[in-house]
């Protein structure tokens, strides 16, 4: 396959990227933090000076960046993406964001002749380095088939949802209700202790249940020993409850229970927990006092 641009070298990004590294693909990488470059560079990616540098060099550029703000600067700004999109070029967006900013990307990219697919991923850092993802796309259907060997890496499943915008309201939904669910397990283990039980009793007991499921599995004893090292960093759940409460009042559909897990994520940000691993907000109700 043709050489690949990645912008975006965060959690994700760089996991993403090795991975293809490791799979043959040739790779020109940016980051707005240079230094994140070097580790990929060492793995024989060459690095571009501006997005705009690394849509000139590569016929598919892939992004990964943290949220709306990040996708829509990377792409529109001076140095940016619109500099050099045009026909025969391709341009696909991983980052979760809301339908509306994949929207306005994918209308200026097009009004330039070059093609855009949205493609959100569920999964989180060990998935990515694994090429274990959810592919959530949407958009340019060749796009999709074009880029697929990349996916097919990247992935264990890629789903094409159709227009702009589907792949990016999908995303939200899942993570709106992985949300929710964290909220009730941190809430289950906190009363576990608080009531004289034992927390690893309680994960053997979901385990074997109708609820288990990877998440309580692997996040529930980092969750009790309180270490919270990032693989989904709070601050990124928070937007992603943000942007699909927008959606749920966009098509009034009420939301109590996701509202109340964002003001709780809200609040672990207010804690200065942002940057760590979204199972804590399990710090907010332990800070609780009875
Ligand atoms: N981590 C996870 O488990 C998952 C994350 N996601 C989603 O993937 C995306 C990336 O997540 P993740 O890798 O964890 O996030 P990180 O916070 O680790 O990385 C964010 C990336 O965005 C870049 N960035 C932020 N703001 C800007 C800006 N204004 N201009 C240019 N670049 C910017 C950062 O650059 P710099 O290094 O300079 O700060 C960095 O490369 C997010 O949308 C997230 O919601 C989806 C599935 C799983
Ligand atoms: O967006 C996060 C994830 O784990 O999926």
């Amino acid at each position: 396959m043709e050489e690949i641009g990645f912008l975006g070298l965060g959690i994700m990004g760089k996991a993403m990227s090795m991975n293809l590294l490791r799979h043959g693909f040739k790779l020109t990488v940016w980051n707005r933090t240079l230094s994140r470059c070097d580790e990929l560079v060492e793995h024989g990616a060459t690095i571009g000076e501006s997005p705009a540098a690394v849509i000139k060099k590569c016929k598919y550029t892939i992004a990964m960046l943290s949220d709306p703000a990040a996708a829509l600067s990377v792409v529109f700004e001076e140095g940016g993406v619109l500099e050099q999109i045009c026909a025969g070029k391709g341009y696909i967006d991983m980052s979760t964001v809301d339908a509306e900013t994949s929207s306005k990307i994918s209308e200026a990219i097009t009004s330039k002749g070059g093609n855009f697919l949205e493609a959100p991923v569920s999964g989180s850092k060990k998935p990515a380095e694994d090429g274990q993802l959810v592919i959530l796309a949407a958009g340019e259907k060749a796009l999709y088939e074009e880029i697929l060997p990349a996916f097919d890496v990247l992935g264990k499943k890629s789903f094409y949802l159709g227009q702009v915008g589907n792949g990016a309201k999908m995303k939200l939904v899942v993570n709106m209700i992985m949300g929710s669910m964290m909220n009730a397990f941190s809430e289950g283990l906190v009363l576990t202790e608080k009531s004289g039980l034992n927390p690893q009793t309680l994960l053997d007991v979901l385990d074997l249940g109708a609820i288990a499921n990877p998440m309580f599995k692997m996040k529930g004893p980092s969750m009790v020993q309180s270490s919270y090292s990032p693989a989904f960093p709070l601050k990124h759940q928070q937007k992603d409850m943000r942007l699909a409460l927008a959606l749920g009042d966009e098509n009034s559909v009420p939301m109590p229970v996701a509202a109340a897990a964002n003001e709780a994520f809200k609040k672990a940000r207010s804690m200065g927990l942002g940057d760590l691993d979204f199972s804590a907000v399990h710090e907010t109700l332990k800070a609780t006092k009875s």
